[in-house]
């Protein structure tokens, strides 16, 4: 057993106050930064291990003993070890009896255990009040502060006293927790941190959905019409030119997709005449993804600007233009510069641009770091603004300035004329 003199920084306790004491179970990655942590903010900890020798990687200030001694020092004891090692606190049932242990652990794989990690730890030492707490929260989070996106602990328990000791710590590092309730919702909060993406599987696979179909409807029209019709190849059109339909239109129809939600809610909230009555589930997790709608939705709004910046290099694009003016050159024939076409096909890119611009401006609004800065209304006037404008011009610049122009006044065939007539 060896004494460090406690040389830690409190952040949040007067020196007059008494610090309330913590073990921890187990001096790897994450027990080391969750006591530091924890020393930060102004308690004592006092470190279980199997080799009870300080070591220079364990937070100054931190004292470390055998498992039996560590635990007699506190009430509330964090097992930092990986389940497959439970087996040791059987031994120590008699002084672990009538303590809190947080269960902190993960596993692999999802379900990988009949019963949650924290249910067999119950077990395996009865006559203790097993909390499940921050296994979301990762060791690097903790020690690097970038807490962000993760604030939140799920807890979870039987014994409510234990639980509501677990919480204050739990606040007292700065974390937010969140009460899940009995301890059979452990293993739900276990398969939390496996799960990839839950919020973004759905709009993944309806965005695959949307550019498949309108892939093949483009590729009906423009390759296999004229093929069948004229006998002409158009399968060229198949790496750029459909793409860069197929893109902007999902984005748009993605961008619906975020708003409609809220108008539902809205419509079902007026038509129940309360807004405290859950929503129905398809409702509920539509909500919940429309902040990854909306970020695909910005991705193909990137991709269909990237499309369209090599319009100019392709070579059907320069053969077409080309062979136009040495047939104007052959045939004496001159086609007059016209004002109006030129006006259209600015004022269509310009809004497309400004378009995009906005679409930006609310992504960027959106980063946890940036609307943190902003209070509700700022927030609430980046969102509904720019994009209401934005969508009017994306709109109008999409439907064009005429239901049916002539074919050189038309700015989108000015453009990139050589893709629709050949
Ligand atoms: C590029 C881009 C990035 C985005 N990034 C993010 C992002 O990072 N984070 C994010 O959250 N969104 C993001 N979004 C989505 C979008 O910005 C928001 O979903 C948008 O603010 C929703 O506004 P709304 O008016 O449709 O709905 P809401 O403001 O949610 O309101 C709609 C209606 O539903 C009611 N309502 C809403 N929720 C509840 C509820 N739980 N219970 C009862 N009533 C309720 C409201 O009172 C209101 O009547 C992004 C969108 C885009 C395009
Ligand atoms: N790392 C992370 O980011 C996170 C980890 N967790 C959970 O925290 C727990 C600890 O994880 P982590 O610190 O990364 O793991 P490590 O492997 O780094 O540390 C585990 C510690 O358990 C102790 N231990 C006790 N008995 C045994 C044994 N028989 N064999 C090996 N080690 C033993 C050891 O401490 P000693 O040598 O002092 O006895 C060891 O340092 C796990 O349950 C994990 O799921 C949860 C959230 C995030
Ligand atoms: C820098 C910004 C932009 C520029 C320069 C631009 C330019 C263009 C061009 C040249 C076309 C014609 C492409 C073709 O016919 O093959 C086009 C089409 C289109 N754009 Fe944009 N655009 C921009 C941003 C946007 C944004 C942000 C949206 C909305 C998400 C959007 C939506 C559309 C749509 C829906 C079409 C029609 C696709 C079709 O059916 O052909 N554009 N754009
Ligand atoms: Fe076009």
């Amino acid at each position: 057993m060896e004494k460090i003199s406690t040389d830690a920084f409190p952040l949040t306790m007067h020196s007059s106050e008494k610090q309330e004491t913590i073990c921890i179970f187990g001096t790897g990655d994450f027990g080391r930064s969750l006591g530091l942590k924890m020393l930060q903010c102004g308690y004592s900890i006092v470190f279980g291990s199997r080799t009870p020798r300080m070591s220079s990687l364990l937070p100054n200030g931190a004292e470390v003993m055998s498992y039996s001694d560590a635990a007699q020092k506190s009430d509330i004891i964090i097992i930092a070890v990986h389940r497959e090692h439970y087996d040791f606190l059987t031994e120590l049932t008699e002084v672990l009896n009538g303590k809190i242990l947080v269960d902190v652990s993960n596993n692999l794989k999802i379900n990988q255990y009949p019963e949650s990690n924290a249910e067999y730890l119950a077990q395996l030492v009865p006559g203790t009040h097993v909390v499940k707490a921050f296994n979301t929260i990762s060791a690097w989070a903790l020690q690097s502060g970038a807490l962000d996106a993760s604030r939140q602990v799920f807890i979870c328990g039987n014994d409510s006293k234990a639980k509501q000791r677990v919480m204050d710590v739990v606040r007292s590092l700065g974390l937010t927790p969140l009460d899940k309730g009995s301890l059979v919702a452990a293993n739900e909060i276990e398969n939390y941190p496996l799960q990839l993406f839950p919020m973004w599987k759905f709009p993944f696979y309806l965005s695959a959905v949307l550019c498949v179909f309108f892939f093949f409807y483009c590729v009906i029209r423009e390759v296999i019409y004229p093929y069948v019709h004229e006998k002409r190849d158009r399968t060229f059109r198949l790496p750029i030119s459909i793409p860069n339909r197929v893109f902007p239109i999902a984005a748009l129809t993605l961008l619906a997709l975020v708003y409609l939600p809220g108008v539902i809610a809205a419509i079902l909230q007026l038509y129940r005449g309360t807004k405290y009555r859950r929503f129905p589930d398809w409702l509920d997790h539509w909500m919940l993804c429309r902040k990854q709608l909306g970020l695909i939705a910005l991705g193909f709004a990137f991709l269909h600007v990237l499309y369209t910046l090599v319009i100019p290099i392709r070579y059907y694009v320069r053969w077409t233009w080309n062979n136009r003016t040495v047939t104007q050159a052959i045939t004496k024939k001159e086609d007059p510069f016209s004002t109006t076409t030129s006006w259209l096909s600015d004022s269509y890119v310009a809004l497309g641009m400004l378009g995009f611009f906005l679409f930006v401006l609310l992504g960027i609004t959106s980063l946890p770091s940036v609307s943190n800065t902003v209070n509700w209304r700022e927030f609430r006037f980046v969102q509904e603004y720019p994009e209401s404008r934005g969508a009017t011009m994306m709109m109008s610049s999409i439907l064009g300035p005429e239901p049916n122009p002539p074919p050189s006044s038309n700015p989108k065939q000015s453009l990139d004329s050589a893709l629709i007539k050949q």
